[in-house]
């Protein structure tokens, strides 16, 4: 979805008028509720269609982590194609996020950009800065389309190599990936970073070094990562700026056939709490 003001001027747009979830689609097969369907990957799809409807209210983005799909083979991969296609269909101006942190050498990253953005049809897709701007550039050079670096991470033992001082100020890995990110990478205004709710300290760090560059939040529902304290370091000045993922907590908010009802209620409190900070 091409837009004027490029893919995140479509997210300020949401956040202006009141949706700030990103909900995160990463159909789980062994806690799908039974019924939804007899084959797998049409039980992913039909569930990850449910969602959608029950939660779009609420919803600036959609985030599809591409392992979920992927792991099901070629059936997988033709519902994730069919989610992404049924969103765009059916809420044509959310943003769809493939959560697929790729990174390889330049050539290969043409494929992967062509697979993502044109094949299944994403808005925008997660990158490894490892490997370096250049490497990145079949993402970078894609003015119409987003792409979000990791930064820093939610998950334990993150800080390995995040966390390892770089550069002639000895600054925090994560932090000169953002900084290199906002100053160097962002050529077309395409770029947003990671950040883990998990620890907020270094989300303020992010903040402060992009200035209102867009970042993923991730690790605020199932993780248990502190929103109050989140919103208060890591908004943006001139919008919400975080886009506030939560999978888990959404999509298995019941394990019953209210599940849509359920992720409805969920989104709309995760919303509300989001608002409110
Ligand atoms: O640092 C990271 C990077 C990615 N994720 C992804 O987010 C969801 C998990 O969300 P929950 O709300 O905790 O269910 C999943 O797709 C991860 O790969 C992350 O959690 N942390």
């Amino acid at each position: 979805m091409a837009t004027d003001g490029g893919i995140y001027e479509l997210m300020r747009r949401h956040w202006s008028q009141g949706r700030l979830v990103c909900v995160g689609l990463d159909p789980d097969l062994s806690r799908l509720p039974a019924g939804l369907a007899t084959h797998d990957a049409e039980r992913a799809t039909v569930f990850c269609r449910e969602i959608a409807d029950a939660t779009a209210e609420f919803a600036a983005a959609f985030k599809l982590n591409s392992a979920f799909f992927e792991r099901m083979g070629v059936p997988g991969i033709q519902a994730l194609e069919c989610t992404i296609a049924y969103i765009k269909q059916a809420h044509p101006d959310r943003v769809v996020i493939v959560d697929a942190k790729r990174g390889d050498i330049d050539n290969t990253n043409l494929y992967y950009a062509e697979a993502v953005f044109d094949t299944w049809g994403a808005d925008v897709v997660t990158v490894h800065p490892y490997m370096g701007r250049e490497s990145l550039e079949p993402f970078l050079r894609r003015g119409d389309k987003g792409v979000i670096v990791m930064g820093a991470n939610s998950c334990a033992g993150v800080g390995e190599f995040q966390d390892l001082p770089v550069g002639s100020e000895g600054v925090p890995l994560y932090e000169y990936v953002c900084r290199r990110v906002a100053g160097n990478w962002n050529r077309l205004g395409n770029c947003a970073v990671t950040a883990g709710a998990t620890e907020p300290a270094k989300l303020a760090r992010i903040r402060h070094a992009v200035g209102d560059l867009p970042i993923l939040l991730l690790g605020l529902g199932a993780q248990g990562g502190d929103v109050d304290e989140c919103l208060r370091v890591g908004k943006a000045q001139d919008s919400f700026g975080l886009i506030a993922n939560s999978s888990r907590a959404i999509l298995y908010a019941s394990s019953g056939s209210d599940f849509a009802e359920a992720a409805h209620r969920a989104a709309a409190r995760f919303n509300q709490r989001l608002s409110d900070g």
